[in-house]
């Protein structure tokens, strides 16, 4: 359900790092509530509010701390409490070793520090640097806070809080912000930003979380923007995402470095940065290259053929299948079975793993009275954490379909931690595999299965609905008893919308994804013919018609929105005059000129009748001159 621009592997983020930020926090929290209890049997003292800048730093505008006395039994815990709140903005390699007033003066113990006061905090055997440290110090709203005025703001991830955090964050790595906290447009904002899927990995507890995001203009016009998308993508729901590095080690500061060569980022809360964290263990290397599966293709009309895309998910599956696993009902292979809600049970066995994606694993199933042989897709809850809403919609929609080209959902059942639909079986796989076996299809076989998903996308566009993630991989294949393919079916409506007004969720998978979801100007139903018209011409030829050379991601987008549709020969000299009109109209760019899937069903080519001795060269020449 996952494979795509933004939900890939985001369903299934898992918390556990934001949740050591969270749990400091709490820790912190009860501290202050032991602080409480002990101020409320003793004379209340005030704490001294006391700033502290960052010696020879003239750009860091310091950070306040109130100092109290319960809070800082000695000096040390003081200069602890520091580091790790310095560390978090500015280089102190050594921590806080030494604090001096503003004049230069040293100081030795907390009563030494006085209200409202001002200091500079030096590592090992640094010097003390004489600046006019209060000058670069803003508006007091700004600074970030330690001890109870930013528990208060950490307990609670609201997005204002968020912000304010993001604020500072931005503030204490240099960029500038606005009094209200809003981040301004760096200068080279606008010329940096260009669709990009960078990949994030969230700190944490190895392996850790490795996520797709996709960085553009709507998303990220700014740093801080850029800061809460990821934050948005690696769920980080117990505060903001406050560290970002490249893997290469290097602190992101700046909004271009999203768009430079580096496409790795690892995102921190408020935890310490080591340099372990930038080694990738094995599945997070494999994870990584599943993010960055882009077609590795040409659209030259010489050198080689391109290839077809990398084929998402369906690894475990295969293997798992391949391993063994008997027919539905084997009793070694019914291991599912103990999973499944007493109502299930009763009714079907469980079979071998017949598919899998990136939170659910499709189990064929057979029910015990007629015999008859269905699918079952377990869909793991814990991994669509945050993502919820996609398995609802995907089952509202389910609800509502009834079309002989698309899966039909025969029943769910709900558990807390699993989601179980009972589906139509379709057994022949999937047309990504049904590609890679062919590499090509004849046109009467290409016109059958566009001819099958056209009309499935046509009843779904009648009802409003536009699916979002049309790719060979969601279209199941009904194969013949001599195994030729006798048609489809529409599967997976994970990101499947009713659409009422202009869409702007950047979604779908590279390869098929139209250019105006990238453009971001708004889409609607038209995006499912662009799909499928993607597909046609990988039906027809083998490979897609948008790629980047070297399968960089962002030259793939390049591609798609520079809408230049090339037949390379000889790939495309046999090919139909009617196919490439069909194939050109599916793809046109602006989605207004572009068909509607009515008009694909209409076309002339669509005819079982059609004539396909027509001389493509001098027809397409024709038409584009
Ligand atoms: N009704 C079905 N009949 C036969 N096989 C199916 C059926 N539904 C799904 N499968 C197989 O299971 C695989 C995974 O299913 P599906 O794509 O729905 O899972 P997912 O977790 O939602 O995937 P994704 O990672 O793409 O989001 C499919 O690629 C397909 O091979």
């Amino acid at each position: 359900m996952e494979n795509n621009l933004s939900r890939s592997g985001s369903r299934s983020s898992s918390v556990c790092e934001l949740e050591k930020d969270f749990s400091d926090m709490e820790i912190m929290k009860s501290r202050t509530n032991r602080r409480n209890v002990m101020l409320r049997s003793q004379p209340a003292r005030k704490a001294k509010r006391v700033r502290f800048f960052r010696n020879g730093d003239k750009f860091y505008s310091g950070v306040i701390i109130p100092v109290l006395p319960e809070r800082y039994r000695s000096f040390d815990s003081l200069t602890a409490d520091l580091t790790r709140v310095l560390v978090d903005n500015v280089t102190l390699p050594s921590g806080v070793r030494t604090i001096y007033s503003l004049e230069g003066r040293k100081i030795g113990k907390l009563d030494d520090l006085e209200d409202g006061q001002s200091y500079v905090c030096s590592g090992f055997g640094e010097p003390f640097k004489r600046l006019d440290y209060e000058a670069s110090a803003v508006t007091p709203q700004s600074f970030r806070l330690s001890g109870p005025e930013s528990l208060s703001d950490s307990a609670s991830p609201s997005p204002a809080r968020a912000n304010n955090r993001l604020s500072r964050y931005l503030q204490a790595n240099g960029s500038s912000t606005t009094g209200n906290g809003t981040a301004r447009v760096s200068p080279a904002g606008d010329n940096v930003v260009r669709p990009r899927i960078v990949t994030i990995i969230r700190n944490g507890v190895k392996p850790r979380k490795v996520c797709r995001l996709l960085l553009n203009k709507r998303n990220s016009p700014t740093l801080e923007h850029a800061l809460a998308a990821i934050t948005e993508c690696i769920k980080l729901d117990t505060g903001c995402v406050r560290k970002v590095f490249t893997q290469s080690g290097t602190a992101v500061t700046a909004l271009h470095q999203f768009f430079d060569d580096e496409d790795v980022f690892f995102a921190y809360g408020n935890e310490r940065v080591n340099q372990e964290d930038f080694e990738l263990e094995f599945e997070e290397s494999r994870a990584v290259l599943q993010c960055r599966k882009t077609p590795i293709t040409r659209n030259s009309r010489t050198g080689p053929k391109p290839r077809m895309p990398v084929k998402a998910g369906g690894g475990a599956a295969r293997a798992a299948s391949e391993a063994g696993g008997g027919a539905a009902g084997d009793a070694a292979d019914d291991v599912a079975a103990p999973l499944l809600p007493q109502p299930l049970r009763l009714k079907y066995n469980v079979g071998k793993i017949i598919g899998d994606g990136n939170f659910a694993v499709v189990r064929i199933c057979k029910d015990k009275t007629t015999n008859k042989e269905y699918a079952l897709k377990i869909i793991d809850k814990a991994k669509c954490k945050g993502k919820e809403h996609y398995v609802e919609a995907e089952v509202r929609v389910m609800r509502k379909l009834c079309h002989p080209r698309i899966v039909s959902l025969i029943e769910e059942q709900d558990s807390p931690e699993w989601l179980f639909l009972i589906m139509e079986l379709v057994s022949g796989g999937d047309l990504f595999d049904s590609i890679a076996a062919a590499s090509k299809f004849s046109e009467p076989q290409a016109r059958l299965l566009i001819g099958h998903l056209t009309s499935a996308i046509a009843y779904l566009h009648s009802l409003s609905i536009v699916h979002r993630d049309i790719k060979p991989e969601n279209l199941l294949v009904e194969v013949g008893s001599d195994g030729s393919i006798r048609g489809l079916k529409l599967a997976d409506f994970g990101l499947a919308v009713e659409v009422w007004r202009p869409l702007h969720a950047v979604c779908g998978t590279p390869t098929y994804v139209a250019p105006e979801i990238l453009l971001e100007t708004g889409y609607g139903l038209k995006i499912d013919v662009w799909a499928a018209g993607v597909i046609l011409y990988i039906l027809l030829c083998g490979f897609p018609p948008f790629s980047s050379p070297d399968g960089d991601q962002e030259k793939l987008f390049d591609a798609i929105l520079s809408a230049r549709l090339e037949f390379p020969a000889p790939h495309w000299e046999r090919v139909s005059a009617g196919a490439i009109d069909l194939v050109a109209n599916m793809l046109r760019p602006q989605p207004e000129l572009r068909f509607a899937a009515e008009d694909v069903l209409d076309h002339a080519w669509m005819a079982d009748d059609y004539d396909e001795s027509c001389d493509f060269r001098t027809w397409y020449d024709e038409d584009s001159s």
